[in-house]
């Protein structure tokens, strides 16, 4: 895995951490161009998130977020994921080889403060499991993928874009 080759800044962590929202101030503030997987998914399946959950299970939005993933093959472009992205291994070790990994770590309250959409957003987690069981399931994977983590806890969105400028520099 060569530096060169890691062109890109990857945003992971849960639904609601700013993952779009900071992705797109960041591509601005560094005139790169910007992604979003979760729209890759939509426009190469005609059809939103929620819709493939409802119709086809959680399982098959995994399945095709990981061939998202392994299909992309950008460069110096900051990409924002889905927060399902970490349960492909696959895919996870294809996203570090051609980008740096952030980590936005927000807390709990702050995401449910955040989001008020859990029916609509298309969250791939097993029906009956609970956003705090998802959030503590996932907390392993987002820290053991990420080369830098940001603490958001009471950050702006501009707040939290400095942070990550900060830490790519370092
Ligand atoms: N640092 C922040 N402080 C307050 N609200 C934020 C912050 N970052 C993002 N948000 C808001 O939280 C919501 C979810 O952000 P979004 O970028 O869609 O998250 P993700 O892509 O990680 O699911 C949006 O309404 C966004 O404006
Ligand atoms: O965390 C998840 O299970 C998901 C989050 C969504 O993206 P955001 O993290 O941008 O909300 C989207 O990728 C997908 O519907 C699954
Ligand atoms: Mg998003």
């Amino acid at each position: 895995m060569t530096m060169e080759k890691r062109s890109n800044i990857a945003l992971v962590g849960m639904p609601g951490s700013g993952k779009s929202t900071v992705g797109l101030i960041l591509a601005e503030e560094l005139s790169r161009d910007f992604v979003d997987t979760d729209s890759l998914i939509e426009s190469s399946q005609g059809r939103k998130l929620q819709h493939i959950v409802d119709m086809d299970g959680y399982a098959e939005l995994r399945r095709i977020e990981e061939n998202i993933l392994l299909d992309l093959h950008v460069q110096n472009h900051i990409i924002a994921t889905g927060g399902s992205v970490v349960y492909s291994q696959r895919g996870m070790t294809h996203l570090q080889s051609i980008s740096i990994i952030v980590f936005l770590n927000v807390e709990l309250s702050d995401l449910r403060s955040r989001i008020h959409n859990y029916d609509s957003r298309g969250i791939a987690k097993r029906p009956e499991q609970s956003f705090e069981d998802l959030f503590r399931e996932r907390f392993e994977l987002y820290t053991r993928y990420a080369d830098i983590t940001i603490d958001g806890a009471g950050l702006s969105k501009e707040e939290v874009c400095n942070r990550v400028l900060q830490a790519i520099k370092n």
